[in-house]
């Protein structure tokens, strides 16, 4: 094999060269405010001899990027939804400026094997669709552009010009296992032409909705090692990729670890002396009891609380007050630190065991609360570009107690919004002029982008089933007056059969006369 042809010189002076670049980059407004724990060097050495810079999806971030600001500013918000299908991205651009590729979605119909979005699809599946949905915006783009270009300039002032090239987000769930499968993944995203990815702070296999119990959490250094994985890939490719940090901590149940003492506020133990749960439930088995009966009566019997209730329980008010203030010295106190204080601060003993409530797969169990999702917002921020709090519920209270919070520390944060599954908002107390400001009033706060993720299930199920019943029902002459009539007759015309179709034959024509040497624009 040749030796590659390069004096030492020229390596050191190429090195050189990608280290400034880079540090330019980081420097430029659109990064300023990324803190990495890696330097440029580390970064410059990780990268290619030769010029592989991600430009698509640089370009594409940076419009997003200014879009956000742009709201921001004006305390505006995009309101767009999840799609995995690219005719359905082709009418967005007439309405949306941005694109959401929902991981939900994908699970029901980009797979071999569909199923509820338990995050259990191969990991390239959504950025596989990224890139299908990608390609699908560069054709209309190029048809478009083409169509324009063989009129006159005066022509082309009455002509559609729609900006097909809406940026991508995209669902990067919890980033599908550990540093080289979540570098893949990012890079995966960056290869088809995202704008941007979110990754969230959920334990690997265990996002569900289904059983009754809550999802589980990995510790806040796990999820922060999960971010720095995709800056250091963006990074490695020169990307300018936007990081939208997620965390679904809210209503979480469990956490798979508490080897970091941030964590440790919010981990819930045993304050009673009784067995352990998974005795507990190993026993009702062996009986043929209920499981999740049993699992209840254990939770009543247990006394469960984290430690500072524990504390709390047992000691006098001026005690928990010492206790407290001893405590909060510390930015984050660790258990062990905790019940140092304890002995100092309390008489009595605290009884507090975080390892009986553990699950059959070692989860402890913990308490989240907004502080706590702020916590991880603030401690995630300065990897990311935009934040998002997944919440179960629409709790206002805890919607603006979160984005003020993480304001306090961050005044110029951006922040995402889903609109997840079935928010209920009468049970969550809104009133129906408060779901109508509702996107206004997030905007104020910062939450400029803002998402109906999983609309293709209700939305789009709706009109594939109204237009089944019609056309079974009445045949062509329903699809005349319902679709085809409406659809030409609209101004500016919905795409369809005719001209300015996103069919795109005049495209194909301009592909044969261009062959045969045909002149395809015309003179201005
Ligand atoms: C946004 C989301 O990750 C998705 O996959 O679309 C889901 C959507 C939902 O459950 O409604 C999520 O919020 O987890």
């Amino acid at each position: 094999m040749p030796q590659l042809n390069i004096s030492l010189d020229e390596e050191q002076a190429k090195f050189e060269a990608d280290v400034a670049a880079i540090e330019k980059q980081w420097s430029s407004p659109r990064q300023a405010h990324l803190k990495r724990p890696y330097s440029a060097h580390t970064i410059a050495a990780l990268r290619n001899s030769i010029d592989v810079a991600p430009t698509a999806s640089s370009q594409q971030a940076i419009k997003l990027w200014n879009q956000l600001q742009e709201h921001n500013k004006n305390g505006t918000t995009e309101l767009t939804f999840g799609t995995t299908e690219p005719t359905i991205v082709s009418q967005m651009a007439k309405h949306q400026q941005s694109v959401y590729v929902s991981g939900a979605l994908c699970g029901f119909s980009e797979v071999d094997a569909p199923g509820m979005d338990a995050c259990d699809y191969p990991w390239d599946t959504v950025p596989k669709t990224v890139a299908k949905i990608f390609k699908s915006q560069l054709w209309h783009d190029q048809r478009q552009r083409q169509f324009r270009l063989r009129h006159t300039k005066a022509q082309r002032a009455t002509l559609e010009n729609w900006d097909y090239m809406a940026p991508l987000v995209a669902d990067g769930d919890m980033g599908f296992g550990n540093v080289t499968s979540t570098m893949k993944m990012a890079k995966a995203f960056v290869d088809a032409g995202v704008a941007m990815i979110h990754l969230d702070d959920l334990a690997i296999g265990m996002k569900k909705f289904t059983v009754g119990q809550g999802r589980t959490v990995v510790p806040t250094s796990e999820y922060l090692d999960r971010l720095r994985t995709v800056r250091m890939q963006f990074d490695v490719m020169g990307a300018e990729t936007l990081l939208l940090c997620r965390c679904d901590t809210d209503h979480s149940e469990f956490i798979s670890s508490v080897v970091d003492p941030r964590d440790h506020e919010y981990v819930v133990g045993a304050t009673k002396r009784v067995e352990s749960l998974q005795d507990h439930l190993a026993q009702a088995q062996a009986q043929g009891k209920d499981l999740k009966a049993a699992r209840a009566a254990w939770k009543a019997n247990a006394g469960l609380k984290t430690f500072d209730e524990a504390v709390q329980a047992v000691a006098s008010e001026d005690e928990f007050k010492a206790y407290l203030s001893e405590v909060r010295r510390e930015a984050f106190a660790s258990l062990t630190a905790r019940r140092e204080i304890a002995s100092k601060t309390v008489q009595a003993d605290v009884f507090f065991d975080w390892e009986r409530p553990r699950s059959a797969m070692g989860q402890y169990m913990w308490k989240p609360s907004v502080k706590t999702i702020i916590e991880r917002a603030v401690a995630a921020a300065p990897l990311g570009d935009v934040t998002w709090a997944r919440m179960d519920a629409p709790v206002w209270k805890d919607i603006v107690e979160f984005h003020e919070g993480v304001r306090k520390v961050y005044p110029d944060r951006l922040f995402a919004f889903g609109y997840t599954g079935d928010y209920d908002y009468g049970k969550a107390g809104f009133s129906p002029a408060q779901v109508k400001t509702l996107h206004l009033d997030l905007a104020k706060m910062g939450v400029v982008w803002q998402v109906q993720p999983i609309w293709a299930l209700q939305g789009l199920n709706m009109v594939a089933e109204d237009f089944g019943k019609m056309w079974a029902e009445e045949g062509i002459a329903g699809y005349v007056r319902d679709v085809q009539g409406p659809a030409l007759s609209r101004k500016p015309m919905t795409d369809g059969f005719e001209k300015l179709s996103w069919c795109g034959g005049y495209l194909a024509d301009a592909f044969f006369e261009t062959i045969a040497g045909e002149e395809i624009t015309e003179k201005a």
